[in-house]
């Protein structure tokens, strides 16, 4: 008989699939032991150029809500980092708690944030389309910016004051201009590994570019992340909080800093 440890894989509600992947070695989000990452001195500045002409429209797809970006050429890109190619934005998103107390994917020492930033790149020198990228090593580069509770968020806001339109699951309205680097902290810093996408397919895909410095937003801008729904119009509402994946093990990866 198996043992009892498999025989009882938990599958949690919201991704309907196993928490943890069988034969995953790369698998997000992990825990950030700070003082075991390894500075290395090779890691580059990374260089972000985003176009805010490219932005397309933001949605509510039932995990998160997104805005999706024009990315049939190299209008908004990142280069540089850990990153051998440069690599197009094709969408951003967060996740969030229900409370202060937790909400990001990845944590630093343990701690968690109320909510984090993914911005998705795609590596559209290598592979043809998105979808092909989504299944390489190397196929995906995600900046993780952490967010904490505090002083109101300009930029931010432009993003809160179109939520209500996106209530429920499936709905979608234009989103003309947005410069996604307004939510990009100050400082360069950052760490990086080799990791997955958390949300499913899950493929070990992504580089990870996770910013040291998080960025503030205030009380009544998380309030408006929690107030979407993963439900439908007309379904039982179930409000969209704690979107995030549980930590999976590190196994045998170092997580590299670009800062000492
Ligand atoms: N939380 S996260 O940044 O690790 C992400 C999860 C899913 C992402 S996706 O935009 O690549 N969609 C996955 C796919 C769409 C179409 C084919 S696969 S990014
Ligand atoms: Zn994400």
């Amino acid at each position: 008989a198996e043992p009892n440890s498999l025989r009882c894989l938990p599958v949690h509600p919201l991704w309907q699939s196993p928490l943890t992947i069988p034969g995953g070695t790369r698998q997000s989000p992990i825990n950030i032991q700070w003082r075991d990452s390894v500075y290395d001195p090779v890691l580059k500045p990374l260089k972000v150029s985003y176009d805010p002409t490219t932005c397309l429209h933001i949605w509510n797809n039932g995990y998160s809500f997104l805005v999706e970006f024009d990315d049939s050429a190299d209008r908004s890109i990142i280069v540089g980092g850990p990153l051998e190619n440069q690599y197009r934005l094709k969408q951003f998103h967060f996740h969030w708690g229900a409370i202060n107390e937790w909400g990001s994917e990845h944590t630093v020492d343990s701690k968690f944030y109320p909510a984090e930033l993914h911005l998705v790149h795609w590596n559209a020198v290598v592979y043809p389309t998105f979808e092909e990228a989504v299944m390489e090593g190397d196929g995906l580069a995600v900046i993780g910016v952490f967010l904490k509770l505090g002083a109101h968020h300009e930029g931010l806001q432009t993003l809160v004051d179109a939520l209500p339109a996106i209530k429920h699951k499936d709905t979608i309205i234009e989103f003309d201009v947005f410069d996604p680097s307004c939510l990009l902290p100050s400082c360069p810093d950052y760490w990086t590994y080799a990791g997955s996408l958390t949300t499913p397919p899950l493929t070990e895909s992504v580089t990870w570019i996770i910013k040291k410095q998080p960025i503030e937003v205030d009380e009544n801008q998380l309030e408006a992340f929690r107030m979407l729904l993963f439900t439908s119009d007309g379904e039982e509402e179930k409000r969209m909080v704690d979107n995030f994946r549980p930590l999976q093990p590190l196994m045998d990866r170092t997580v590299r800093s670009s800062f000492q």
